[in-house]
């Protein structure tokens, strides 16, 4: 059965890396339909919203999406709901698309390009798996007001309210003890239980669900102490599972452990198995336009859609061969070039896999 793929670039640099990935899936002769669909602050400057409910539609109706990125500082002065990042939390919230997996592997090819010593990161295969529509990025109360109390009464004060509903730590808690128990059984849920109420109820709720999974190691670490022991020892962890604010900035360091961020692929799973796949990073406005971002981590983005949304393993494994094979010939992207290899703009390295793909 032909399978339907939304295809959403979005901004900065996420149509050259979607370019990339697209035509990667479409080389591999299985029968996808692929719609595209602009989304961030593309979308808002065609159609008034970086949402588009025609947008929103086709992401419903699709088996999965391919989502490039989000984002240019030149919409960062317009009200939040009208801002590119909108889409992308827009569609993880409509979608309930909560776990997002984010596997930080370092390519034995790339051990010099980490920002670490390649004898503490050689052999780096990690998943953070980030709950990704709970927390303080969707908890109301939030907003700009006068403060009416404390030494800074009178001034205006932010605010946003963190919050987890025990049943939504639960579920992701079982996703991190059964993706533990695939890999080495070792998961190390992240919190921060010594100060926060909602990392107190985290961190109880995981230790409950813990029952269920005699086979796992479990252990926690505050987030300050993981963010340390990441770059001190980032072999130590295999399967990291935390919030949704946590994720996000713990994805962004070990990603560098890999070489790059434009290494860092990710899907984000709803509880049907529909999933929206898309790089780690963002839009890099500052090199957007120039054709040298690095689309091995929109491309590998594709491999996970293959493998958990469309069910083939096999073809996934391909990709994932392909990306080996061109590091392994001396192909790099500026973010991940070092002496004596071979520098390609972001079409080049799509060629590369392409005919690395056999
Ligand atoms: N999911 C998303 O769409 C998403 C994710 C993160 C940030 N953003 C948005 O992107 C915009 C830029 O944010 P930022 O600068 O903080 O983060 P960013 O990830 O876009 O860029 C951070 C740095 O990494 C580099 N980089 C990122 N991807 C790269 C790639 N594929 N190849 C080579 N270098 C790469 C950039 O050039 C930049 O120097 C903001 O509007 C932000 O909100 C969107
Ligand atoms: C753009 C932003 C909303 C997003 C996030 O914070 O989740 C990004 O940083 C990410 O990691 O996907
Ligand atoms: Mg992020």
């Amino acid at each position: 059965m032909t399978k339907k793929i939304a295809v959403l670039p979005g901004d900065g640099i996420g149509s050259e890396i979607i370019e990339q990935a697209v035509r990667v899936l479409k080389a591999l002769d299985i029968p996808l339909e692929i719609e595209h669909a602009p989304v961030g602050g593309t979308a808002y400057d065609l159609h008034g919203h970086p949402l588009p409910p025609s947008t929103l539609k086709l992401a419903q109706e699709s088996h999965a999406v391919l989502f490039g990125a989000v984002g240019d500082w030149k919409y960062d002065k317009l009200p939040r709901e009208h801002r590119p990042e909108q889409a992308i939390l827009g569609l993880r919230k409509s979608l309930g698309l909560f776990a997002n997996l984010r596997p930080a592997i370092l390519y034995p090819e790339l051990a010099n390009a980490s920002s670490l010593k390649p004898e503490i990161v050689s052999g780096l295969d990690i998943l953070i798996l980030r709950e990704l529509t709970g927390d303080i990025y969707f908890g109301t109360p939030r907003g700009i007001r006068t403060a009416t109390d404390g030494p800074f009464a009178g001034s205006k004060e932010g605010f946003d309210t963190m919050r987890y509903a025990e049943p939504e730590i639960r579920r992701i808690a079982h996703l991190g003890f059964q993706a533990a128990q695939k890999r080495s059984r070792k998961l190390c849920s992240v919190d921060k239980a010594n100060v926060l109420e909602t990392s107190q109820l985290w961190r109880d709720t995981v230790i409950e669900v813990a029952k269920e999974y005699p086979d796992v190691a479990l252990t926690h670490m505050y987030v300050d102490n993981a963010a340390m022991q990441l770059v001190r020892a980032p072999r130590d962890f295999d399967v990291i599972v935390t919030g949704n604010l946590f994720g996000d900035i713990l994805s962004d360091e070990a990603a560098m452990l890999t070489g790059s961020i434009g290494m860092l692929p990710s899907a984000s799973m709803n509880a049907s198995g529909q999933g929206l796949y898309e790089p780690s990073h963002g839009s890099a406005p500052d090199i957007a336009g120039k054709g040298v971002a690095n689309p091995l981590a929109t491309i590998l983005s594709a491999a996970m859609l293959l493998r958990y949304s469309l069910d083939h393993d096999a073809q996934a494994k391909r990709i994932e061969q392909a990306v080996q094979r061109v590091l392994q010939q001396g192909f790099r992207t500026a973010d991940i070039y070092e002496a004596g290899m071979t520098k390609v703009g972001t079409a080049a390295m799509g060629d590369a896999v392409l005919k690395a793909l056999g």
